[in-house]
Parts: structure tokens; C-alpha cells; sequence
């Protein structure tokens, strides 16, 4: 298939790398230095100890360029969207497959690139780039890339979900992606935000029991809000961890989680990479989505990350 991935960042990089390595007619829209340090280095994937050969997809800098494509991939940050949809409207592709939280701003984005090849999604990988421009990631077992089920072209999801299954990566999807990234925003702001407010970052804040059990309290007083307002918190297993074990035993979880892999390459980095820019815009979000309701914990976690 012919794919653009748009955004080469942590998560295009890592897209546009496993499905050029299938096979795949992959181009990566970049811009600046990125584009000259792609065509000259391409792409190096590492997963535990094995490190992939470099991959190298073609490199836009227009996505025009290129003609016309099967799927395009967007792969910014929640705070770079605003700048980017013109010209991500101007994407000439039959389906367009947001990789962005946005808890804010989905219909926004649908109707912007024309709701009817529009599926809204969710990475399943996370990671970051280390000094040499090595890629060092995950597949995360418990959140694979989330594909929204409604809206799109007619049979758009199972086309998408296809493409990334010949790549060996998996997906699911969600009936309701607003609520979705909604529940999940309210999770990400709350533990981002108690990353980089604790010295000495994620293996600390596992090390605490008090914080993370704090960080574990402050996403249920946002999901609680959040289901006052109607939203029922979404997926299951997040309803279930936040809203239904006991406390003590989704702080166990979470500790766990968070001195682990998860917390190592997928929180830390990205919490530390983005504390100024997509966290403070998650943080501004999950505010407005609480509208009014009071979440002293969570107001508190911000302000410190701020
Ligand atoms: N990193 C992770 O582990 C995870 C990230 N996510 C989510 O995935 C999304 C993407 O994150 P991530 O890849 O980490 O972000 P990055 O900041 O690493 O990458 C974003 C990329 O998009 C590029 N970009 C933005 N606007 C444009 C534009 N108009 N034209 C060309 N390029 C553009 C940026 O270029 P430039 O550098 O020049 O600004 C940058 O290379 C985010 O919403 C994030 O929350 C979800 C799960 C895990
Ligand atoms: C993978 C994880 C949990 C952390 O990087 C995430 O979903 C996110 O950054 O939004």
C-alpha cells in the first residue's frame, strides 16, 4: 500500500519504519533538519535488546510530493494541530488515520480533513530517540493502536486495521473515540504530571507509594468527574483499574507498571520531552472537560508539573 506518514517524530518514526520493513510503499513527511537527517540515516528500530537494520522511507517535506496515497498516518502533538491542518486537509489520501491525543477538538480535526475518510486512532507504541538517533520502543500489550470504529470510509477500520496486522502490530477498536481520549487524557495529564514534578522522575515516584497512590487518586477524582458529566470512562480496563479495584491495589499496579518499561521508555521520556508544550495543552483540556467540577488532586499535580 501506498502510505504517508505524516509527523516524523517519536511515533511516525516508528509507524513509517514497520510498515516500510513489510513492504510498504511508506513515505515521511518531515521538516528542518529531521528530513536531512532521515535521507541520510533513516530509520533505526529497537525493540529490548534487537535492534533493527536502518529502514529508509522516502522523505517529503510537501505532502504533496509524493502524489496520491492509500493511508496517511498523522503523527503531531495535541499543541502542533492547530498550527498543521491546513495542511493536513491538503493531504491527498483515501483515508486519514489520526495518531494524536485529543481529547479536544476530534470533530474539529474530522471535519478539517472531510469526516468521510477520517478515522480517529490512538499509537500502541511508545518510546524515544537516544543520542545516536537509535529508536528505542514498545508495543504496548495493553493498549494496542486503537482504531475508531464510527465514521471513516466504509470499510476504512478493517483496511487500516489490515495494513498495520501485515506490519505484526495489533489493534482494537473503540465504539466511542472521544470518550476514549477523554479517559485517557485524564489519565496521561495526571501521571505525566506527577513524573515531572517528582525529583528524580518515574523510578522515584514508582519507589513512593504515598505518590503514586496520589497520582493513582487524582486520575480517579478526573474519571469521577467526568462520569458526573455523562461520560462513562472508557476502555473497561481503565473503568476497572481507576473506578473499581481498590486503591491499594491499583497503586500495586501502577508501581509496578511504572518502574517497568512502560514508565522507562513510554511515560518518562515523553512527560520530560513535552512538559512544556502537549502537557500543559493535555492539562488545559482535561480543566475544560471537568468544567467546574472541583478536582483538587488533580489541580495540584498540574500546578506542580507547571
Ligand atoms: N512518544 C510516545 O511514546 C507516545 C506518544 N503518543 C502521542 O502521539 C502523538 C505524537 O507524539 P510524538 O511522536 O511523541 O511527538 P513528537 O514531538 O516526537 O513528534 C511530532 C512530530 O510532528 C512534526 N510536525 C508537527 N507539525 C508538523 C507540520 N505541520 N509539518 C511537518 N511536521 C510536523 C514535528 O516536527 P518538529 O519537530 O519540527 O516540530 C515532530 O517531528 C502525541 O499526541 C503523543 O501524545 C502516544 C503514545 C506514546
Ligand atoms: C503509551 C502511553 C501510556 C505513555 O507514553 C500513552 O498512551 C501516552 O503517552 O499517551
Amino acid at each position: 500500500m501506498r502510505v504517508l506518514v505524516f509527523g516524523a517524530g517519536v511515533i511516525g518514526r516508528i509507524y513509517a519504519a514497520r510498515l516500510a520493513a513489510t513492504g510498504h510503499q511508506v513515505s515521511i513527511l518531515a521538516r528542518g533538519a529531521k528530513a536531512e537527517q532521515l535521507r541520510e540515516s533513516g530509520i533505526t528500530l529497537q525493540r529490548g535488546h534487537t535492534a533493527a537494520e536502518a529502514i529508509y522511507p522516502a522523505v517529503l517535506e510537501t505532502p504533496q510530493e509524493a502524489g496520491e496515497f492509500d493511508v496517511a498516518f498523522v503523527a503531531i502533538r495535541r499543541d502542533q494541530v492547530g498550527d498543521a491542518l491546513a495542511d493536513i486537509a491538503t493531504v491527498r489520501a483515501r483515508i486519514i488515520v489520526s495518531l494524536v491525543n485529543l481529547p479536544l477538538g476530534l470533530a474539529g480535526f474530522g471535519a478539517a480533513v472531510g469526516s468521510e475518510r477520517f478515522i480517529p486512532g490512538f499509537p500502541g507504541v511508545a518510546g524515544s530517540l537516544d543520542r545516536k538517533g537509535t529508536l528505542h520502543y514498545l508495543e504496548l500489550a495493553q493498549q494496542p493502536t486503537i482504531l475508531g470504529n464510527v465514521g471513516g470510509p466504509a470499510g476504512g477500520v478493517e483496511e487500516v486495521g489490515g495494513l498495520l496486522r501485515s506490519a505484526g502490530m495489533k489493534f482494537r477498536t473503540a465504539e466511542d473515540m472521544a470518550t476514549w481520549m477523554q479517559s485517557h487524557a485524564v489519565f496521561i495529564s495526571a501521571f505525566e504530571s506527577a513524573i515531572v514534578a517528582t525529583p528524580g522522575g518515574v523510578v522515584s515516584l514508582a519507589a513512593d507509594r504515598k505518590a503514586t497512590r496520589n497520582a493513582v487518586a487524582a486520575v480517579r477524582e478526573g474519571l469521577r468527574a467526568l462520569e458526573a458529566r455523562g461520560t462513562r470512562a472508557a476502555p473497561a480496563a481503565v473503568r476497572l483499574i481507576f473506578l473499581s479495584l481498590p486503591l491499594w491495589f491499583a497503586t500495586a499496579y501502577w508501581r509496578r507498571q511504572l518502574a517497568g518499561d512502560l514508565g522507562r521508555l513510554g511515560l518518562e521520556p515523553h512527560a520530560v520531552a513535552t512538559r512544556h508544550t502537549e502537557l500543559t495543552q493535555l492539562q488545559d483540556d482535561v480543566l475544560q472537560l471537568m468544567a467546574g467540577t472541583p478536582t483538587p488532586r488533580l489541580d495540584a499535580l498540574f500546578n506542580a508539573a507547571r
